[in-house]
C-alpha cells in the first residue's frame, strides 16, 4: 500500500527536488520490483502477527527436534523412520527450527555485519581442495560453542567438543574430530591451542575455518536427555581442571541439569533446566567429580585422624550412636534410649554424592507419598506431626511401631504396637526391614517399612519423624518418601519463641523440662551438622521460626508433593 502511494507521487517528488532522469528511473524500477513488493508484503504480514494473536505453540522447537530424533533411535530398523531422521538432522532443517525459536522468542538480536543476514551464515565449500571443507560462521556476542585440542601426533589443532545447541552445532558443519587447518587464512598447525582459543575469542563478524573433516561420522551420535540433580555447587572459574571455563556451566546444589552429552566421561555437556538459551555448557562428569571428592575427603580425613565421626546426638555420644529416639503411639510417647543404625555416621559420611539421575513423578491419589520430617531434637518435628494428624486425621497418620515387649492385658495387637518376638525383630533388623529401631528395658522397638506401607495402602499420608541415619534405608525402599528438613531458626529467634512460650524439652529420659539456653545453642549446632551430612537427602527445608507459619507452610508443601510432579530418583521408577 505504502509502496503504491510512493510510486503514485514519484513524479511529483522528483519534479520538486529536480532529480536526474536516471535516478528517477532507478527509483521507479526499484519500487516496481516484484521481490521488493513481496518483501513488503511479508513485512506487513509479520507486522499483523506481531500482536501475538497466534502465539507460537512452542518456542523450543529446536530442542523438540532433538527429542524426536532421539525417540526415533528406538526404531532405526524402519526405513521411513531413518529417512525422517536424516531429513530432520540436515543442517538447513536445523537452521529452520533454530530461526523458528528465535522468532518465537522474539530474539531478533544480534545485529549482523551487512554481508551476512541471520545469526549464523554457514558457507560450506568442498570444492576448494579435495577432503577439505571451508566453513564460514558469523560470530556475534555468542561464543562459537566448540573447544579445540592439540594432537601431539600430527601437530594439528582438532575440534575437541561441539557444544550442544551452540553456534557451531547449529551450523551443522563443524564436528568433533575435524582438524583445523586455517582460521581466517592463518595456518594454525603446530600452534598452542590456548593461543588459538584467544585468537578465536578476539575475532568478531565472519570467521572462515579451513577444516579436514573427521574420519568418524560423529553427527549421528544421539544427544542424551538424562536429567540429573546436582549434589554440589560448581563454579567453572574456580575449577583448576576445567579445560574451558568460558564454555562451561555453573550450577548450585539441587539444580536439575539436562545432560545432553556424555561422550567424554570426564566432561559432560549440560543445560540447566528451566533456563532459557539453547547452548549447553561443560560440567565435570560423574567419574571426575567422584574421584575429586574422594581425594578431597581422604585429605580431610587424614588431617582429622581416624576418629573424625560427627556427633549428631543431642548429648555427646560414645562409640555406639547414642541418639535418643522415641517411638510414639497415638496416645502416649514411649521413651527409648538407644538408637542403633547398621551404618554409623562415618559410613554415611563416606558416601560420595555428585549427581543423581531423576525423573518427574506424581503419586496416584490412592498411594500418597510418605512425608519424613527431619530435624535436630527439640526443633518441633513431633509438635508439627501431632498438629497435622489432629487437624486432618483422615489424611494423615503414622506407622504403628513393632515391639518385642510382651503384650499387656487390655492391649490389642496392631493398635498401639505390633507385638512380635525378639527373634523376629532381630531378623527384621538384619534384612533392613526396619526404618529405625531402639532398645528400652531389654525390649526392642522399631518402625518397619511394612507398617509404613500399610498406611500408604490405606490411602493415607504416613508421617515419619526419624533420625537422619534412617534416610538411607528410606530412600532405598520403594516407599518414595519426601523428606522435609525442619531447620532451627537463629539462636535469638529460638530464645524469643521457645523460652517465652515455655516450650518443653521432651527428650530427657525421665522427665520433661523447659528449654535452657544451652539446649538451644546445642540445637542450632546439631542442625548445622545434620545439614552438612545429610542435606543431599532433603527435598525441602522449612525454618521453624513461628509455629503457626511453619505448620501452614508444611501443609502447603505436603499438598504440592501429593498433587504436582516432583523430581525423584529414577531408580524408584525402574
Ligand atoms: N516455633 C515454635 N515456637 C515455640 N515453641 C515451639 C515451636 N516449635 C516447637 N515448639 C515447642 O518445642 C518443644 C519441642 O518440640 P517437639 O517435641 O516437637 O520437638 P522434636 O523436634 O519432636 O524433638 P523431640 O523428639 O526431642 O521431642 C515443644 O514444647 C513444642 O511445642
Amino acid at each position: 500500500m505504502a509502496l503504491q502511494q510512493l510510486l503514485g507521487c514519484l513524479d511529483q517528488i522528483c519534479g520538486t527536488i529536480g532529480e536526474r532522469h536516471e535516478n528517477q528511473l532507478f527509483l521507479r524500477n526499484l519500487l516496481n520490483n516484484k521481490e521488493l513488493a513481496a518483501l513488503c508484503q511479508a513485512h506487513s504480514i509479520i507486522e499483523d502477527f506481531d500482536d501475538w494473536k497466534y502465539p507460537p505453540a512452542d518456542n523450543n522447537a529446536f530442542q523438540m527436534l532433538y527429542e524426536v530424533c532421539e525417540e526415533m533411535q528406538g526404531f532405526v530398523n524402519m526405513p521411513e523412520v531413518m529417512e525422517l531422521c536424516c531429513l530432520l538432522t540436515r543442517a538447513h532443517m536445523r537452521a529452520v527450527f533454530d530461526i523458528h525459536d528465535q522468532i518465537a522468542n522474539k530474539d531478533y538480536m544480534p545485529e549482523l555485519p551487512p554481508e551476512f543476514p541471520g545469526d549464523i551464515t554457514p558457507l560450506c565449500s568442498d570444492e576448494e581442495e579435495a577432503g577439505v571443507k571451508i566453513v564460514k560462521l558469523v560470530k556475534s556476542v555468542e561464543p562459537l560453542g566448540a573447544t579445540i585440542k592439540y594432537d601431539p601426533k600430527t601437530g594439528m589443532i582438532v575440534i575437541a567438543r561441539v557444544m550442544h545447541g551452540g553456534a557451531a552445532d547449529r551450523s551443522g558443519l563443524i564436528h568433533v574430530g575435524d582438524k583445523v587447518q586455517e582460521v581466517n587464512g592463518i595456518p594454525v598447525k603446530g600452534r598452542d591451542p590456548e593461543e588459538v582459543t584467544h585468537f578465536l575469542a578476539s575475532l568478531d563478524g565472519s570467521i572462515t575455518f579451513k577444516l579436514i573433516p573427521a574420519d568418524i561420522d560423529t553427527k549421528k551420535i544421539p544427544h542424551s536427555q538424562i536429567k540429573m540433580r546436582a549434589h554440589f555447587d560448581y563454579d567453572p572459574y574456580k575449577d583448576e581442571l576445567n579445560p574451558c571455563p568460558d564454555a562451561s556451566l555453573s550450577f548450585r546444589k539441587g539444580d536439575i541439569l539436562q545432560i545432553v552429552d556424555q561422550g567424554d566421561p570426564h566432561w559432560w555437556q549440560a543445560k540447566k533446566l528451566g533456563e532459557k538459551g539453547l547452548r549447553a555448557g561443560l560440567i565435570p562428569g560423574r567419574q571426575l567429580q567422584e574421584r575429586r571428592l574422594s581425594n578431597r575427603r581422604s585429605i580431610i580425613n587424614g588431617s582429622l585422624g581416624s576418629n573424625s565421626s560427627l556427633d549428631l546426638s543431642f548429648k555427646k555420644s560414645s562409640v555406639r550412636i547414642n541418639v535418643r529416639s522415641s517411638f510414639r503411639t497415638n496416645k502416649r510417647k514411649v521413651k527409648k534410649v538407644m538408637y542403633h543404625a547398621k551404618q554409623n555416621e562415618d559410613y554415611d559420611n563416606e558416601e560420595v554424592l555428585t549427581y543423581e539421575e531423576v525423573v518427574l513423578y506424581k503419586p496416584p491419589p490412592s498411594r500418597p507419598r510418605p512425608i519424613v520430617i527431619i530435624g535436630p531434637p527439640g526443633v518441633g518435628r513431633n509438635e508439627l506431626k501431632r498438629r497435622l494428624i489432629a487437624c486432618d486425621p483422615d489424611t494423615f497418620s503414622s506407622a504403628i511401631p513393632h515391639t518385642s515387649r510382651p503384650k499387656r492385658i487390655m492391649e490389642e495387637d496392631g493398635m498401639e504396637y505390633y507385638f512380635v518376638s525378639r527373634e523376629v525383630m532381630d531378623k527384621a533388623v538384619e534384612s533392613n526391614r526396619l526404618i529405625e529401631y531402639g532398645e528400652y528395658k531389654d525390649h526392642m522397638y522399631g518402625t518397619s517399612i511394612l507398617a509404613t506401607k500399610r498406611v500408604i495402602d490405606e490411602g493415607q499420608i504416613c508421617l515419619l519423624c526419624v533420625h537422619p541415619q534412617a534416610l538411607r534405608i528410606l530412600k532405598q525402599s520403594e516407599l518414595k518418601p519426601y523428606v522435609i528438613y525442619i531447620k532451627p531458626p537463629s539462636i535469638d529467634v529460638l530464645r524469643a519463641t521457645r523460652l517465652s512460650r515455655k516450650a518443653m524439652v521432651t527428650m530427657e529420659k525421665s522427665h520433661t523440662r523447659p528449654f535452657a539456653d544451652e539446649d538451644l545453642v546445642n540445637m542450632v549446632q546439631v542442625g548445622k551438622r545434620m545439614e552438612a551430612m545429610y542435606q543431599h537427602y532433603f527435598d525441602c527445608t522449612i525454618t521453624n521460626d513461628n509455629l503457626q507459619r511453619t505448620f501452614m507452610e508444611l501443609k502447603s508443601v505436603i499438598s504440592r508433593v501429593q498433587t504436582q510432579e516432583q523430581w525423584v530418583s529414577s531408580k524408584w521408577l525402574r
